[in-house]
This record gives structure tokens, C-alpha cells and sequence, in this order.
């Protein structure tokens, strides 16, 4: 039998109707048909190639990946795209670029960032690919810390205009997307100045090119910085670096909604709060958890396929060897990946209505959610993205030896993912922000009651002093008593936190003191908002034979898994005794036996296009081996018999050896 036959058999084994999970998984019967047709518009179009990406050099790739945009964006208009329709295509032709920029940073700074007049002047330029933007903001000395920004933005009352100055060494920007070569404009932070007096930090939109021929303006330098962390991957993306020698423009060039400086350079700030000014930070931060979920079922789908194909040890008799998905190891890395995949993707659909909740509060000025959207963006980005890229490399060290190559997608998909970790918030110093909600909330809650993510802080009297009472494995299979022992976890760390804090004379020096205990608080925070909407998912319809019982199980698995790798927090805090933590383990060993059978539809439902998986392990016909051999034929070293610098450098030793041995 091949690894071909080896996929149909587990096929047929499954417990749930695939098609009606690919729907549940995308969320609706409509989101499905958009991502579904733009991922085959994708992999069916020649242009849209990728596997000789890793062969190519920096400027050949970053040259091929121009060509895809443009033809991407051709697309858009010819068949006229819709929005979802358009980042559907962008995402799935799966390369790094300017667009991201455009599309995920500059066209949402502005709209959330400028006043009514300058959206209007602006938007439209930018939406029609006119202008070309990136997100200007970190700087080759400050990137967490926006407050500490340098590069300058005075306001001069002769010319009624802004001068954009970098006055250091260390306040050229650096890092921002797309900015090196193509960009024609930017949203720059810089402090704003008037009159000698700071007004802390602002944006601004400054050019950066002609829009005739390209060229970078006077007083504008900018480059890029450099290829980034494996071959491939992100270097598809022209990172910059860029400093302002004096750079006028003019007044109404500064983003206006939050604050606003008038013609005689009075400095106005409006009734919305200064936090605003990050708005375009929070609602990437969804776009990220988002994309968390992709990333990862793209690995797991990998990894799950190759599992059930690959064979070692255990043959008796001649017969064949065992499938190392049926190793309990195997099972017990693989499987809390495959349910974090499902939970991630659910909770990063709530968090996008929570986001669209916060923003139509905005617009009628009810600002009282927006640090509770600030602390779930930047919570849950910092957890899934952490959970996300240790997941990859793990789906690598499950596909063994192989897994290494780069023909089997995971090594540049981890490359590619990784610094999801760092961008828009480094991931401890986004927990720190959680924190910093949490002990605040608590604090507070003598005069206001907690609401929404963290309404359970508000039961904090029965959660201080209650037990759990699970008497058997089979009490795990209890949505409640999964939600009691989280809610409890948290509200023990967070409360034991607060309360330490509370001993110092000086609060913040005891909130930088316990910050390790905090980003762990924090930590059980977030995984409860994960497991409780994984939970109220499931309380929703969700039609299909055997779709519900399939997450179901699933959504224990990831508790459950959970609960076992934190069970110090569990049994620390106090609510769990260790045999009750064990019932929990010899639970999640049945469920791992419950997702078996149905594991390779699983990864199925996904709906992953082989061109989107790139990855000859995790083809969807299971022809592995072939057409490894096929990849590995096609490296541009088997071109020829013998190697370019053979003859050069690798002959003479030869020959030399053969003259030592005659001595
Ligand atoms: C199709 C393909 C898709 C691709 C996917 C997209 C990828 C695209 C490519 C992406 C490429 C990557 C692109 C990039 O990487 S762009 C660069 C991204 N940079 C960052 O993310 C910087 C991270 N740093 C910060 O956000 C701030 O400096 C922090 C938050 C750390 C401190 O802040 P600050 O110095 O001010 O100090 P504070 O702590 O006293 O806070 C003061 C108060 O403000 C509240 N507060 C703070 N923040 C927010 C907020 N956001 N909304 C609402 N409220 C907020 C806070 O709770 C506190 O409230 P309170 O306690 O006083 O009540
Ligand atoms: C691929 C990529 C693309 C990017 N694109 C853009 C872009 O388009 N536009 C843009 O403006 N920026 C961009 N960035 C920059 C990015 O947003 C920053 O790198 C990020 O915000 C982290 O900031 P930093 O580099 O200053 O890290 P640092 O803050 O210097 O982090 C270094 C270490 O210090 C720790 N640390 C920092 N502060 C604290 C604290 N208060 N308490 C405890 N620990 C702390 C961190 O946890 C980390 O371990 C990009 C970065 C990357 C990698």
C-alpha cells in the first residue's frame, strides 16, 4: 500500500460529515464559497507559483513578488473583487508584501485615525492603489515603548506646516513593511512640538516618493534593512529604514480625529480618549489572532496527513509497520494542536465581534469597552501567536527528518510566522497590558462591576473559597466544571497578584516585582476567554451529522490539555488535588483515542488547497514519497552530475590525498 491508499482508508473512517465541518469552520455557508473560490482561483493560476521561491535570490524574489501583487491587484479590479473576496486572494497567494501594509495598516490608520475631511481627501487615493502606504512607526531604538519615539514633528506657524525631523542616530524608523522600495507614503509617529512645549506622539502622513517617477523626495532616506530570519519567508518584504532631514509638510497632514492643532498652533484635544491613537494596533492585533488560526491548521494539516502515512517499527509477521499516528506520543503532541486550531479560529470570531461592537461604540462615543477590547486583542494575539509558532515547530519535529526539508512547508512557514510574536507587540509586553486591565479591574471593584471578559472577578467571594468536585474522568466531560476550574485558576492568580501589589508602597514598583506572576495570571486570563467561547460556540447550531460531537471533543481536548501542562497553577491555587488532576490526564487520553479515526477529515475540513500547504507531506492525495523524490530531483544542485567548484575545490584535495599516500 502507498501513503495514496493509506488517506483514502482513513477517509472512510470518519464520524462526521466533512463538508458541513469545512462550513463551521469558515464560520458560514458563504464565508466558505468566498475563501473556497479564491483559494482555487489561486492555486490555479500559473502566476501565482511558488514552489521555486526558495531557490530564488532577494532581489529575484522580492522582484517576483511585485509581480504577483500587481497581478493580484489586476485581478481584483477585472473580476471586481469584493473586499473579503480581495484579502481571500491576498492571503491565499501566501507571499509577504506591501499590500499587507496597505490594506491591513495605512487604509485602517486612516480611516480611524483622520478627521472626516482628510478620510475623504485620502481614503480614496489610497483605496484606488493611487498612493501606496505603510505604517511608520518603530524606531531603531524604541518599538514597545511608542511614548518613547524620537523623531520630531514641529509645528512652524510662518508656513503653517509640520517639519518631520529624525534628530538621532537612533530615531531613524525601522522595520516598517513595504517601506524600503515601494511605498509612496507613510503614516509616521512622531512627537508633536509646539512652541518649544511635547504634545506626545502623533501621526502624521508624509510622502515618501514621486508619484512621477518614483524617486525618494528631498530630505527623505530610506532603505532596507536587510534579509530577515530563514531564506525565503518574510523576505519577500521590504522592511525599511527611514530618516527625515527637515521634512516640511503641511498642517493638515497630521491625523486629526483624536487631537487636533489649529492654523494659530493651539493644540486641541477632542472628547475622544488619547487611546485612540492606537486604534489601528487593536483592530490588527484581531487581524493576527486570526491569522493564527490559519497559520496553524496549515501545519497541523501538514503534520496529521504525513502521521497517517508514515510508518515505523511494530511489523509482525511481514505485515505492515505502525502508522505513527497511532503512537500515543504522537497523539498526545499532534492532537491538542489539531483542537487549538478550532479554538483559536472561534475565539478569533468572537473577538472580531467584540471589535465590531467596540468600533460602533466609538461612533456613538461610548468608549467605556475599549479597554477591555484592548486587553483581548492584545491578550489573545500574545497567546495564539505564542501557541502558533511553538505549534509549527512541533508539527516539524512530528514529521521527523523530513519535516526539515523546506519542500515539506513547515520550516518556512515557521520562518514566515515567527515574528507574529514580535510585531504590533512584543508578546510579554502585550500580557503586561492584560495585566495591567486585570489589576486595575480589580482595584476598582469596590464601586464598579466588573462586565464582559472579566464579569467573573465579580464571583470572586464563591471562587476565592470553593473545591472542585470532579470524582471521576468522566466529570471532566462537564462544560461547567471545565469553565468553574478556569475562572477559578484566574481569579486565585490574579487576586494573589493584586494583593501582593497592594503591599508595595509604590504600586508600580510592585507591578514591575511580580511581573513574571502577572504575565502567568495574565496568561490564565486569556486561555479562559479561549476555552468559555470554544464552549458557547458549541451552544450554537451547528448543523451536519457528527459536526457538533466532533468539536465537542475537541473542545475538551483543549481544556483538558490545558488544564494538564498548567496543572501547577491548578493544584497551587488550590482548587484541584492532584488525583483530581490526574482524572483530568486519563481523560484526555479517551478523547485522544475519540479523534483517531476522524483526525485526517479534520484536517480536511480545513479546506486547504495544496498550492495554500505548499508542502509535498501534506498533499491531499498522500503520493508522498514520489514526489519527494520529485522535489528533491529539481534542486537546482542535481542540475548537473558534477557541481559547479568540484573541479575547483574539491578535486585538488582528491588528488592531493593520492600524492600523500604515494610519499
Ligand atoms: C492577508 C494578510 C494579513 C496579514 C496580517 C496582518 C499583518 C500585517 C503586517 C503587520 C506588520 C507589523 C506592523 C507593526 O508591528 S506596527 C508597530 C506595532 N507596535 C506596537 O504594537 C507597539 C506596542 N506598544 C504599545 O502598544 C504601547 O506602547 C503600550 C501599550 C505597550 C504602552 O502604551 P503607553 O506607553 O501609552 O503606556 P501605558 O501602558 O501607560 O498605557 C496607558 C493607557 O493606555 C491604555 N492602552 C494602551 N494601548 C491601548 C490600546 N491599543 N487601546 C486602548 N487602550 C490602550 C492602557 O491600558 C493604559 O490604560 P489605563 O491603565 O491608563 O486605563
Ligand atoms: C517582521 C516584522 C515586521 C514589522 N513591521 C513593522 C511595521 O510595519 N511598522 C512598524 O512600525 N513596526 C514594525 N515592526 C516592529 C515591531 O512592531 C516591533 O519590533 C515590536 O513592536 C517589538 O518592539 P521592539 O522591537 O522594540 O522590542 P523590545 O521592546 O525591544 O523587546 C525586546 C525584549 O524586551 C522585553 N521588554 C520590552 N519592554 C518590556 C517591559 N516593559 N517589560 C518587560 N519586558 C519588556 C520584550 O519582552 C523583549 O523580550 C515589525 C517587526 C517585525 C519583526
Amino acid at each position: 500500500m502507498e501513503g495514496v491508499d493509506y488517506l483514502r482508508d482513513e477517509r472512510k473512517k470518519s464520524e462526521f460529515d466533512v463538508e458541513a465541518m469545512k462550513v463551521a469552520w469558515a464560520g458560514s455557508r458563504e464565508a466558505f464559497q468566498v475563501s473556497d473560490r479564491m483559494a482555487k482561483l489561486v492555486a490555479n493560476d500559473p502566476v501565482f507559483e511558488k514552489f521555486s521561491k526558495p531557490t530564488l535570490g532577494r532581489k529575484e524574489m522580492f522582484k517576483n513578488t511585485l509581480r504577483k501583487a500587481a497581478y493580484a491587484w489586476k485581478l481584483i479590479n477585472d473580476l471586481h473583487l469584493t473586499e473579503e473576496e480581495a484579502k481571500w486572494l491576498r492571503h491565499y497567494i501566501d507571499e509577504p508584501n506591501y499590500t499587507d501594509l496597505q490594506w491591513e495598516m495605512f487604509v485602517p490608520a486612516l480611516e480611524g485615525q483622520g478627521s472626516e475631511e482628510q478620510k475623504r481627501k485620502w481614503l480614496p487615493l489610497a483605496q484606488t492603489m493611487q498612493i501606496i502606504g505603510t505604517y511608520a512607526q518603530t524606531e531603531l531604538a524604541h518599538g514597545s515603548n511608542v511614548q518613547g519615539l524620537e523623531t520630531t514633528a514641529t509645528f512652524d506657524h510662518e508656513t503653517d506646516q509640520f517639519v518631520i525631523h529624525s534628530p538621532t542616530l537612533t530615531s531613524s524608523k525601522w522595520w516598517p513593511g513595504g517601506m524600503a522600495k515601494v511605498a509612496t507614503h507613510a503614516i509616521v509617529y512622531a512627537r508633536l512640538i509646539i512652541d518649544g512645549h511635547f504634545y506626545g506622539v502623533h501621526g502624521f502622513i508624509v510622502q515618501l516618493r514621486s508619484l512621477e517617477d518614483h524617486s525618494t523626495l528631498p530630505g527623505i532616506t530610506v532603505g532596507d534593512i536587510g534579509m530577515k530570519f530563514g531564506h525565503g519567508a518574510y523576505n519577500t518584504m521590504d522592511n525599511g529604514v527611514l530618516r527625515f532631514d527637515r521634512v516640511r509638510i503641511p498642517r493638515n497632514q497630521m491625523l486629526m480625529r483624536v487631537s487636533q492643532v489649529t492654523k494659530e498652533g493651539k493644540y486641541v484635544q477632542s472628547d475622544v480618549p488619547r487611546q485612540l491613537a492606537y486604534g489601528t494596533m487593536v483592530s490588527v492585533r484581531q487581524t493576527i489572532v486570526s491569522d493564527a488560526s490559519k497559520a496553524l491548521s496549515r501545519a497541523v494539516c501538514i503534520a496529521t496527513r504525513y502521521s497517517a502515512i508514515r510508518r515505523q517499527f511494530g511489523s509482525h509477521d511481514g505485515g505492515p509497520e505502525t502508522q505513527v499516528i497511532d503512537y500515543k506520543t504522537q497523539q498526545s503532541r499532534l492532537f491538542p494542536l489539531l483542537a487549538s486550531a478550532f479554538a483559536f479560529r472561534f475565539v478569533s470570531e468572537w473577538l472580531k465581534s467584540l471589535q465590531t461592537d467596540v468600533k460602533q461604540r466609538l461612533e456613538a462615543k461610548d468608549f467605556s469597552t475599549l479597554p477591555e477590547a484592548h486587553a483581548c486583542t492584545a491578550g489573545l494575539k500574545s497567546l495564539t501567536t505564542a501557541a502558533t509558532a511553538d505549534g509549527i515547530e512541533e508539527c516539524r519535529k512530528l514529521c521527523g527528518g523530513h519535516g526539515y526539508l523546506i519542500s515539506s512547508g513547515l520550516p518556512e512557514l515557521y520562518a514566515y510566522y515567527v515574528p507574529a510574536c514580535t510585531y504590533e507587540g512584543e508578546n510579554v509586553v502585550m500580557m503586561l497590558q492584560v495585566a495591567r486591565f486585570l489589576v486595575k479591574t480589580v482595584s476598582e471593584m469596590s464601586y464598579k462591576q466588573p462586565v464582559g471578559t472579566a464579569d467573573y472577578l465579580g464571583r470572586m467571594a464563591p471562587l476565592m473559597h470553593n473545591n472542585c468536585d470532579v470524582q471521576t474522568a468522566e466529570d471532566w466531560l462537564n462544560p461547567s466544571a471545565i469553565v468553574k476550574a478556569f475562572e477559578t485558576r484566574a481569579v486565585r492568580m490574579i487576586v494573589d497578584c493584586s494583593q501582593r501589589i497592594a503591599k508595595f508602597e509604590n504600586q508600580e514598583e510592585g507591578f514591575a516585582e511580580l511581573s513574571t506572576d502577572l504575565v502567568e495570571a495574565s496568561l490564565a486570563h486569556c486561555q479562559l476567554i479561549v476555552v468559555s467561547t470554544f464552549i458557547q460556540r458549541l451552544k450554537q447550531e451547528i448543523p451536519g451529522k457528527g459536526v457538533k460531537q466532533s468539536l465537542e471533543v475537541l473542545c475538551y481536548v483543549y481544556a483538558l490539555y490545558l488544564l494538564h501542562k498548567h496543572q501547577g497553577d491548578f493544584l497551587a491555587t488550590g482548587y484541584l488535588t492532584s488525583k483530581q488532576a490526574s482524572l483530568a490526564n486519563d481523560q484526555l487520553k479517551t478523547l485522544y483515542s475519540k479523534v483517531r479515526p476522524n483526525a485526517i477529515a479534520l484536517v480536511d475540513s480545513f479546506n486547504h488547497t495544496d498550492h495554500y500547504l505548499s508542502s509535498v507531506l501534506g498533499r491531499y492525495d498522500g503520493n508522498v514519497y514520489p514526489k519527494l523524490y520529485e522535489a528533491a530531483r529539481k534542486d537546482p544542485l542535481n542540475d548537473s552530475d558534477i557541481a559547479d567548484g568540484i573541479n575547483q575545490y574539491v578535486q585538488p584535495i582528491l588528488k592531493q590525498k593520492l600524492h600523500l599516500a604515494k610519499l
